[in-house]
């Protein structure tokens, strides 16, 4: 379309230029014109000389030109893709230019003639009937003002600074090539405005020079002030193109701000590269898949029959109850098997999830689960146990994809979800874990799977266990692998702790750790341990400051309800504490109970350990205490557990790691270089380690002498004797018998017994004192 209007607008160009010669000759042919014999002298011959006669002569005479101009020019347009409101512009503003001239030229012709065409002449005429020569003359030079003023935003300030500029630089300005392209700059149809110049300035005879600097001072004008409405386009590209300059001077701006400590940091890791916490042990070997067993029946089989009866007998059960489905689908997991079922319209969920026993009974089988409804889902759920489980082995979840590219930070692959998934979840994002479960149900599994999990992931720099095991038996394998993972107190033998009593020094040295984890991060202006450790490679902490890579920290705690009975509140609080503040530097517990009852697992620990296990427990109460609901109780053992972070439970087969292969995993790594030692937990002093023993004597409280000297009067060490004669609060009085015995005048504490005296009289007692001031 655009080459066609292109070429016929080329095509009515030559026709126009040779009618000017060859008109007068073809005018005799012009009636023949259909006729093939006819000859015409146009260079596009009939058609040539047809059209010519209908434009220029019949039409509006020579500036009939325009129009092959616009055709042209819509030849352009369109094959370039270009805007076509603009056009729509030229050919409205064009047809007036024609229109203009056409009269314009007419109006000094006396008969019809090719200069205004039979148009021009005419419309002359029919003015110069009604308003006279003048009035004709008077209403064109209108119709240009109009036109300037309009389309050149030209005002009266334009002409009165056109009369005051220089003639001579205004020529010179218009000759100038410049000035043409800032007149192309702002007028878009420049051609057919260079030619209306040249027409107006031969009409009305105004100088040549007066139009042109008008121009010139408007482009000039347009150059200096914003970007005219007709424009938008270029000046949005000038806009674009400055700020480039601009990006360069920020670059050089954030140069220099960068910090000497980071200047340093970058050097030192141009120089030596990133610290890598696990040189030490470089030639560390993680344990291979192949320690793991496989089992042969793993993988699930699909057993129709199996499957066919227990559809039919639940849509029976619920027939029998007038409950109607519409439909129901079975998803078969390694353990259970998941019944949906979409009820009738109308049907309470509450019926079906009250016949929760009648199905059980129908389907004689325990562990039957209703989930009324399935979030999520439209759907109620039944969970009904195969009648042959498989084993989901250790081996499946960590060779897994999930487990394998996993990018937490401390993945562990507990075992597989109904739907036969892979389940893998990051400890440091629980970021504790509460696991509970009658005896023999697969807690001590978990808890292997657990760690198993993390050896396989974790290099012995980046994790540390903390494992306590009243039990003594469960996690001694892990004994072995003291050297690589396991952590422990400066002066303690075993890392594994078995000993409830030690476990409280080792929660509050913890505690200790904590803080000075805390202390570190704040220095290093870091949040949690992943920025400070990811800061620490990057070589922006100094060592020399007391900066180190900080390994995660994971304590197990088995039998958790046995340490509660035993240490009561002295564990609680640093448990507590540790679970509260522990998150964000590196520190996470796991804590596994046989008796979820509320003593053991009490609201504040509740409170901290969102995400919870719960394998088989025996009654409903366990399961309220340890999920906030019911469901545990009717789980089938042996690995079959609820796992909830939350929200949601999900019911998981817990993936199985017998002894023998914690046992060669462990061998496995033992049997690798280690670190000279386990890594070392901070001291912590306890109260029997004698802090009280070393109490200054200028931190003696002002009573210390009358108190003295009461006790050994009555020669019996006792704080409620010290309450009464000196009227003190129990506090007071407790802190100057710990004083008294820092000083060696009471003895030890003797549990519910008197403290014994060790001054016997009032002078030795002034022996003593006066010995110490010296
Ligand atoms: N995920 C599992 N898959 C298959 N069998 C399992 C699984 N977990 C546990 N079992 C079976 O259950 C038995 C008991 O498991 P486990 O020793 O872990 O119980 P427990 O809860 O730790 O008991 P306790 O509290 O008395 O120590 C295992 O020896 C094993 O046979």
């Amino acid at each position: 379309m655009g080459s066609l209007l292109i070429i016929l607008g080329i095509l009515l160009f030559i026709s126009f230029v040779s009618f000017l010669f060859t008109g007068k000759e073809d005018q005799s042919i012009l009636a023949e014109f259909p006729s093939r014999q006819v000859e015409a002298k146009n260079w596009a011959s009939q058609f040539g000389a047809k059209l010519s006669e209908w434009f220029i002569t019949k039409g509006f005479g020579i500036p009939s030109f325009i129009f092959s101009g616009l055709l042209f020019l819509s030849g352009v347009y369109i094959t370039l893709n270009l805007k076509l409101s603009k056009l729509r512009k030229h050919w409205i503003w064009g047809t007036l230019i024609v229109i203009w001239l056409s009269i314009f030229l007419g109006f000094f012709t006396h008969k019809y003639d090719i200069l205004g065409g039979v148009i021009g002449y005419e419309m002359n005429h029919f003015f110069q009937d009604y308003i006279g020569k003048i009035g004709t003359a008077l209403l064109l030079a209108f119709g240009l003002i109009v036109y300037l003023a309009i389309r050149f935003n030209m005002t009266g300030d334009t002409f009165v600074n056109l009369f005051k500029s220089a003639k001579s630089d205004l020529k010179k300005d218009f000759g100038s090539e410049e000035n043409t392209a800032a007149a192309d700059d702002v007028v878009p149809i420049d051609n057919s405005l260079s030619e209306e110049a040249e027409s107006i300035k031969s009409a009305f005879e105004i100088p040549l020079e007066n139009l042109e600097p008008t121009i010139s001072n408007h482009s000039k004008l347009e150059k200096e002030q914003p970007a005219p409405k007709a424009e938008p386009k270029k000046e949005i590209e000038v806009v674009i193109k400055d700020p480039e300059p601009e990006v360069e001077m920020q670059v050089e701006v954030a140069k220099e701000e960068k910090s000497e400590t980071d200047n340093l940091a970058d050097k030192l890791v141009e120089d030596f590269g990133q610290f890598d916490p696990t040189l030490e042990l470089s030639n560390f070997q993680f344990p291979t898949l192949d320690l793991l067993k496989k089992y042969d029946n793993e993988g699930i089989s699909i057993d129709q029959d199996e499957l066919e009866e227990n559809k039919n007998r639940i849509v029976e059960t619920l027939n029998n109850y007038k409950i109607g489905i519409t439909s129901i689908s079975a998803t078969i997991g390694p353990t259970v098997t998941l019944y949906e079922i979409v009820p009738e319209a109308g049907i309470r969920i509450s019926k079906i999830k009250n016949l929760e026993d009648d199905i059980a009974l129908s389907l004689s089988a325990l562990g039957i689960r209703i989930i009324a409804p399935i979030p999520g889902k439209g759907t109620i759920g039944i969970e009904v146990p195969n009648k042959k489980a498989t084993i989901v082995s250790m081996h499946s979840a960590i060779a897994s994809k999930k487990f394998q590219s996993s990018k937490m930070q401390l993945p562990i692959a507990l075992g597989k979800t109904i739907s036969n998934e892979t389940m893998v979840v990051d400890l440091a994002k629980m970021p504790h874990l509460l696991m509970a479960g009658a005896t023999g149900q697969g807690k001590s599994v978990g808890l292997n799977a657990v760690l198993t999990s993390l050896l396989y992931k974790k290099h012995p720099a980046e994790v540390k266990f903390v494992l306590v095991d009243p039990k003594k038996v469960e996690l001694t394998l892990f004994n072995k692998i003291e050297r690589h993972y396991l952590a422990k107190l400066p002066d303690s033998e075993d890392a594994i702790i078995t000993d409830n009593t030690k476990v409280i020094n080792t929660l509050n040295s913890l505690c200790i750790e904590m803080d000075n984890r805390y202390e570190l991060l704040k220095n290093a202006f870091c949040r949690n341990i992943a920025e400070y450790n990811k800061k620490f490679k990057e070589r922006k902490l100094n060592p020399n400051d007391g900066h180190q890579f900080l390994p995660y920290i994971v304590l197990v705690v088995d039998e958790f309800a046995d340490l509660i009975m035993t240490a009561g509140k002295e564990v609680e609080t640093p448990i507590a504490r540790l679970a509260q503040l522990a998150r964000a530097i590196g520190i996470h517990l796991i804590i596994a109970t046989q008796r979820p009852s509320v003593n053991v697992i009490t609201g504040i620990i509740k409170a901290n350990f969102p995400a919870r296990i719960a394998f088989r427990v025996t009654s409903k109460i366990d399961s309220r205490t340890i999920l906030d609901g019911a469901g545990a109780d009717q789980l089938i053992g042996r690995g079959d557990m609820l796992y909830t972070q939350g929200n949601d439970l999900i019911r998981i087969q817990c993936a199985f790691v017998d002894t023998p292969e914690v046992e060669r995993i462990t061998e496995f790594i033992g049997s690798q270089k280690a670190y000279p030692d386990a890594y070392m937990l901070p001291e912590y002093v306890g109260e029997e380690g004698g802090t009280n023993l070393d109490i200054d004597i200028a931190d003696r409280d002002k009573l210390f002498k009358e108190a003295a000297e009461i006790i050994v009067t009555a020669q019996q060490g006792s704080a409620s004797l010290l309450q009464r004669k000196l009227k003190l609060g129990y506090n007071r009085a407790g802190r100057l018998i710990d004083q008294l015995e820092a000083a060696g005048i009471v003895g030890g504490f003797e549990g519910s017994k008197a403290r014994q005296v060790l001054v016997t009289d009032l002078v030795a007692l002034e022996q003593l004192l006066a010995n110490e001031s010296q």
